[in-house]
């Protein structure tokens, strides 16, 4: 499975620096608060306010920053616009990304209805089912396709991105389907390892996973023995 491993930077294009996965993360969030503050109509910012709402320190952010060739302006601070389109063409976001989900339940159906995708630069143009039950329902203004039309369906709408929402035991069949059909991004949420082609970009998201880590750390803050560990020590 291959790790999207970091975006090429546009100021290292040449060097073919490529952008490390955490700060990767973290320009999306920088993006989110650039959109907030051009929804507010606020035209500059400086480092420290942008690292603020973004939640991180100052350096941290310049560091981030400094991969798409942007320092700011000593005194000036950022450009809101220029700073958000920059970060939006290192994402890939200047391209339209068409959404299609295969799997039409309780995930699926969720994602679909979901409206923040759609300002963020996703829009699901389709959503399938197995299911009789499900097929030809509708999710918004979305109908359910037949699966069986996976790929007439992914042709007729132009997806070029799609979202696995369906058990593990079809989750690999339906991703060789995908593949086939030319789609080369894909999430998955279901619980299983996935072979693909090394073309292919693929991303799981492990909710699971998630908490059990959040629960490790929980019970380290909790029991002191834990947290006078080696960390611990080398801060004393
Ligand atoms: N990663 C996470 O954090 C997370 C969280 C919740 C669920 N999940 C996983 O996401 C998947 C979906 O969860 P859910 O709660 O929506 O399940 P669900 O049972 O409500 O929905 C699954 C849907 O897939 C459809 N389906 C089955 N076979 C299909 C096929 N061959 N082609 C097309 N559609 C098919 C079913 O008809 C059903 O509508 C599961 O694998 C689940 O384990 C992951």
């Amino acid at each position: 499975m291959s790790e999207i491993p970091g975006l090429r930077s546009a100021a290292g294009e040449q060097q073919g620096r490529q952008i490390p996965p955490a700060s990767l993360a973290r320009l999306t969030i920088y993006l989110r608060a650039l959109n907030s503050l051009l929804a507010e109509g606020i035209e500059r910012v400086s480092s420290d306010e942008l690292a603020e709402a973004a939640g991180v320190n100052s350096p941290m952010l310049r560091k981030d920053l400094s991969y798409l060739g942007s320092y700011g302006t000593r005194g000036v601070g950022y450009d809101v616009q220029y700073l958000n389109s920059q970060i939006s063409t290192a994402l890939g976001l200047s391209q339209d990304w068409r959404v299609a989900i295969v799997g039409a339940g309780n995930l699926g159906r969720a994602l679909a209805g979901y409206s923040g995708f759609q300002s963020r630069g996703f829009e699901v143009v389709a959503l399938f089912d197995a299911d009789q039950l499900i097929v030809g329902t509708e999710v918004g203004w979305l109908r359910v396709s037949p699966v069986q039309d996976l790929a007439t369906v992914l042709g007729r709408t132009r997806a070029n991105m799609a979202v696995l929402a369906v058990p593990a035991g079809v989750a690999q069949s339906l991703c060789d389907e995908l593949v086939d059909a030319g789609i080369t991004s894909i999430l998955s949420f279901a619980p299983v390892v996935l072979q693909i082609p090394d073309h292919v970009q693929l991303r799981k998201v492990d909710m699971a996973t998630e908490l059990q880590i959040l629960a490790y750390h929980a019970q380290r803050a909790q029991d002191p023995d834990l947290e006078s560990g080696p960390r611990a020590r080398a801060a004393q």
